[in-house]
């Protein structure tokens, strides 16, 4: 590879500061997307996702599914999940993200958004079972949308569009520092599915 294509190709840090994004582009071309996209629509276990927020038991449109490497338990907004073993195509995925990011990963939180008024509000990943500064591998098919990072304490912020067949990985300390959201968007009306890899700490 000459200079020029390694400067090309090279990763940048999307943050200024605080943490490491690296946006990959497309891992995916176009054909090989559409046909992961649809039998990920076709054969995930997709449930609506349950929270307790403010004492009050909620569903959110949105659908979730929990994949792993072991039966994790995993709880978030106070309710406890357990991980389904990986699909084929799940672990063909898991292992492609592994090669381009450097990074192994034991669990995979899907998310499918119906159309442009289903979205993720402000938050980090940071749960206590999440490997401190751990990779977070961010894949996405189907609808193009938004994705944004907020400063908790300055409140810089930075956006960028997933499209479908991308990668996105967050580490280091951006989970400490920065906030992300899937912003609503009235001018998405298809569906949109995205896979966070991530390591959850075994303890036993
Ligand atoms: O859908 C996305 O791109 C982001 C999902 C996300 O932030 C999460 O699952 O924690
Ligand atoms: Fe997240």
């Amino acid at each position: 590879m000459d200079l020029f294509t390694d400067l090309n190709t090279a990763l940048h840090n999307l943050l200024p500061y605080d943490g490491t994004v690296f946006y990959y582009g497309l891992v995916y071309d176009t054909l090989k997307s559409e046909e992961i996209f649809q039998t990920l629509l076709i054969e995930i276990e997709w449930k609506n996702d349950e929270a307790i927020i403010f004492g009050k038991h909620i569903q959110t449109k949105r659908k979730v599914a929990w994949y792993g490497s072991h039966p994790f338990e995993y709880t978030y907004s106070k309710i406890t999940k357990k991980a389904l073993p990986w699909t084929p195509l799940l672990l063909e995925l898991k292992e492609e993200v592994e090669r381009q990011t450097g990074e192994t990963y034991n669990s995979c939180l899907l998310n499918l958004y119906h159309d442009g008024s289903e979205g993720m509000a402000w938050h980090s990943d940071g749960e206590k079972d999440l490997k401190k500064n751990g990779a977070i591998a961010s894949l996405s098919f189907g609808a193009s949308r938004n994705f944004a990072f907020k400063h908790k304490k300055t409140s810089d912020k930075i956006s960028l569009l997933l499209n479908s067949g991308s990668l996105l990985v967050m580490k280091g300390e951006t989970q400490t520092h920065w906030l992300h959201r899937l912003p609503p968007t009235t001018r998405v009306n298809s569906p949109r599915v995205n896979l966070t890899f991530r390591t959850i700490e075994l303890n036993d």
